[in-house]
């Protein structure tokens, strides 16, 4: 049950007859502490409060012991329940009809007020807390640089400084001092950073002499394979990321029982990646001249990273499409075989084989059509849609295409390299398996969706647009694991013109072993009578060693990411709880429910909980300013879905008030309130 203090008990000990505590948390105590410790502030187990060992060993402050004697708690010996009931005697679990009308907080002191005429800054400096850089940032209650806060209630508009996203000006400058030109470049790649990448500065000064209008009719630049191309990152809005990523310099030598503040919250590197990629996924062309919709997709998004395309690799200029399926809302990849004519429908049908071939290391078909939408007549294949990913050419051979580029690309080790055999592998023995062949295994045709990730692309397509082929499925099963190993041969020379012969073979074996040269040497020998590569399941079984090596790698890399999902676990639950304590606290409505007098979510045991969230937020402290200390709040909200049985005080704001109350009595309000609140019948 709730203790109440109520000033003016005949009994009880009031704030008038013992000295005031300056604001409502009084911290600067000598006290060993036990407890969450987050930048040297600790939560001490009795009162809950809140102790900056650092500042303790310089200030002059009052003992614990004599501390305790000034506040109330559980152990106070004049303990008297302060409000009558109806028949005169005393409750100890109502709530004064003071607390409702209590005046609303106001700081001791106008320097520590939030809403003061002080700069914002000046306050931060203050305040050891305030001032770690980690810590504003980890709370997101940095304010601007220049923002200064005037006594009137509200901002005014010029003093709200313009949204500048981080990062924003310097890569902006940088290209700019560089003369690059990808800022008017309409054709620079979409690199999901929102910014332009340099490499793409050749293709883009050729891109730049084409008109974006899909309609120019340009002989000498493809204008029919330039149409439908429109630059995505024209349009990219750079999104504004959470304000808690970690900035150096981070603090060392915390101790096992001691967090920082980024221990709550999934890595920085992999929170930056998801979101990079949500916002690929996410992104639009407002005002594009692509088709609004291709049967039931819309929304338009080319991938393609430039204009210029070939028919090398289906006999047909390919266009790739991100597009919003209108009958599920997700986004997939449409990728379009520029004026094919089906001529047998059977053809078409051979795409139903593939769409039941799911593996990890392909790509997923998951439909094919006609359709006349683009002015011509096109096949359009449906996929998965794999955010930021790029074709092996793109990942290694950029330099290679791109002579303008500096760095030269380097060698990929030989462990990714048996990480991609092993994919390459798995994904051919599945079609295989299948009676497939997957007939198109080239630098272009295979997708990096992850850090050494590949995903066998636009399997299926050759079966549909180039269907008479004189050779047998086992032919075109032996030359797939050929393919493999010209693919593998590429990378290891980092040549993507790499030729097959025994001098290649003698370069790879002076770079990498010699099981993986034999390895290499067997792909590209592959026929029936090879016993290593005679087809791909007695390939794989002589491979078996690296497919146990990096299905070990993938275990752990599974390991990381579970262990990284647990974090955002507990943000999602204190998120949720917060959003229930935002529904009931200070709701204006409702009046009329519960007491009749005063509003619903100040009164009764609802009361609490408003007081709970100044406990929870608003506390001050020793000097009046604001305690800005995540470590509390998580601990709070903790304990509280916990429903412990920790006591804590809560003082009104005009500190009339106090009730010593348990976590467990705080949660069953919360979960009465909003029960109530979700009964309410609605109002008009
Ligand atoms: N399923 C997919 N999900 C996401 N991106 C994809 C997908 N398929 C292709 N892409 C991207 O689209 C872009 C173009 O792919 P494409 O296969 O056309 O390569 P390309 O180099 O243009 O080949 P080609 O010269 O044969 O047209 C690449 O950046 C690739 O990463």
């Amino acid at each position: 049950m709730a203790t109440t203090y109520t000033q003016g008990s005949s009994e009880g000990r009031s704030w008038a007859s013992s000295p005031r505590p300056k604001g409502r948390a009084d911290h600067a105590r000598n006290i060993p502490c036990r407890n969450i410790q987050i930048y040297g502030y600790c939560k001490h187990e009795k009162d809950g409060c809140m102790y900056n060992h650092d500042a303790m060993k310089t200030a002059a402050a009052p003992s614990h012991a004599e501390n305790l004697k000034k506040r109330f708690n559980v152990e106070s010996p004049s303990f008297t329940p302060s409000l009558p009931d109806g028949n005169g005697s005393s409750k100890t679990n109502t709530i004064s009809p003071k607390a409702a009308s209590a005046a609303p907080f106001t700081p001791k002191t106008a320097k520590a007020g939030m809403y003061s005429s002080h700069s914002i800054n000046t306050m931060a400096s203050h305040d050891p807390l305030q001032s770690d850089p980690d810590l504003i940032l980890a709370s997101g209650l940095a304010p601007p640089a220049a923002v200064t806060r005037s006594n009137s209630a509200e901002w005014s508009n010029s003093e709200i400084p313009e949204f500048v996203p981080q990062g924003y000006q310097q890569a902006h400058q940088h290209q700019l001092s560089e003369g690059s030109s990808s800022l008017q470049d309409p054709f620079a790649s979409y690199d999901g950073t929102g910014g332009y990448s340099e490499s793409d500065a050749a293709a883009a000064a050729a891109a730049a002499a084409a008109s974006i209008n899909p309609y120019a009719q340009d002989a000498t630049n493809s204008a029919a394979a330039a149409a439908f191309f429109q630059q995505p990152s024209a349009f990219s809005q750079p999104l504004q990321y959470h304000l808690y990523a970690p900035v150096g310099p981070h603090r060392e030598n915390l101790l096992a029982y001691q967090r920082s503040a980024h221990d709550f919250f999934i890595a920085e590197n992999l929170r930056q990646e998801f979101q990079r990629k949500a916002e690929a996924s996410l992104q639009v062309l407002p005002n594009s001249n692509l088709p609004a919709n291709i049967e039931y997709f819309h929304s338009l998004v080319p991938l393609d990273t430039s204009n210029q395309k070939n028919t090398n690799s289906f006999g047909y200029n390919s266009w790739v499409y991100k597009a919003t399926s209108g009958k599920d809302g997700n986004v997939y990849v449409l990728r379009r075989i520029e004026n094919f004519r089906v001529t047998n429908d059977k053809d078409i049908g051979s795409v139903k084989a593939w769409k039941r071939i799911a593996n990890a290391s392909m790509v997923t078909i998951l439909d094919c059509f006609t359709t006349r939408a683009f002015g011509d007549s096109s096949l359009v294949f449906v996929t998965d849609y794999h955010p930021l990913s790029k074709t092996i050419a793109e990942q290694h051979f950029s330099s290679f295409y791109n002579p303008r580029q500096r760095a030269p690309q380097l060698l990929v080790p030989e462990q990714s390299l048996w990480g991609y055999l092993v994919q390459l592998t798995s994904a051919l023995k599945v079609i295989h398996g299948n009676g497939l062949a997957a007939r198109l295994i080239s630098p272009t045709k295979v997708i990096v969706t992850n850090k050494n990730r590949i995903r066998l692309n636009c399997c299926g397509i050759l079966d549909v647009v180039q269907p008479a082929q004189a050779s047998t499925l086992a032919a075109q099963q032996l030359e797939d694991i050929r393919q493999i190993g010209r693919l593998m041969l590429a990378l290891a020379t980092n040549n993507p013109n790499a030729v097959s012969n025994a001098k290649t073979l003698e370069v790879i074996g002076r770079t990498y072993s010699e099981r993986f040269r034999s390895i290499m040497a067997a792909l590209m020998d592959a026929s029936p009578v090879n016993p290593v590569s005679k087809d791909i399941n007695t390939f794989m079984s002589n491979i078996a060693d690296q497919v146990f090596n990096v299905f070990d790698t993938a275990l752990h890399y599974e390991d990381a990411i579970t262990s990284e999902l647990y974090r955002e676990l507990e943000s999602s639950r204190l998120v949720r709880l917060m959003v229930k304590l935002g529904f009931i606290n200070e709701r204006p409505e409702f009046s009329d429910i519960g007491q009749s007098t005063g509003q619903w979510s100040e009164t009764g045991e609802r009361y609490y909980l408003k007081l709970f969230r100044d406990y929870v937020f608003h506390q001050v402290n020793a000097e009046g300013r604001p305690v800005v200390d995540l470590g509390h709040v998580l601990t709070s909200l903790n304990k509280l879905d916990a429903g412990s049985d920790e006591k804590i005080v809560l003082t009104s704001r005009d500190e009339q008030n106090v009730f010593v109350v348990t976590y467990k009595e705080i949660k069953r309000s919360v979960e009465t309130a909003f029960q109530e609140l979700s009964k309410t019948p609605r109002r008009l």
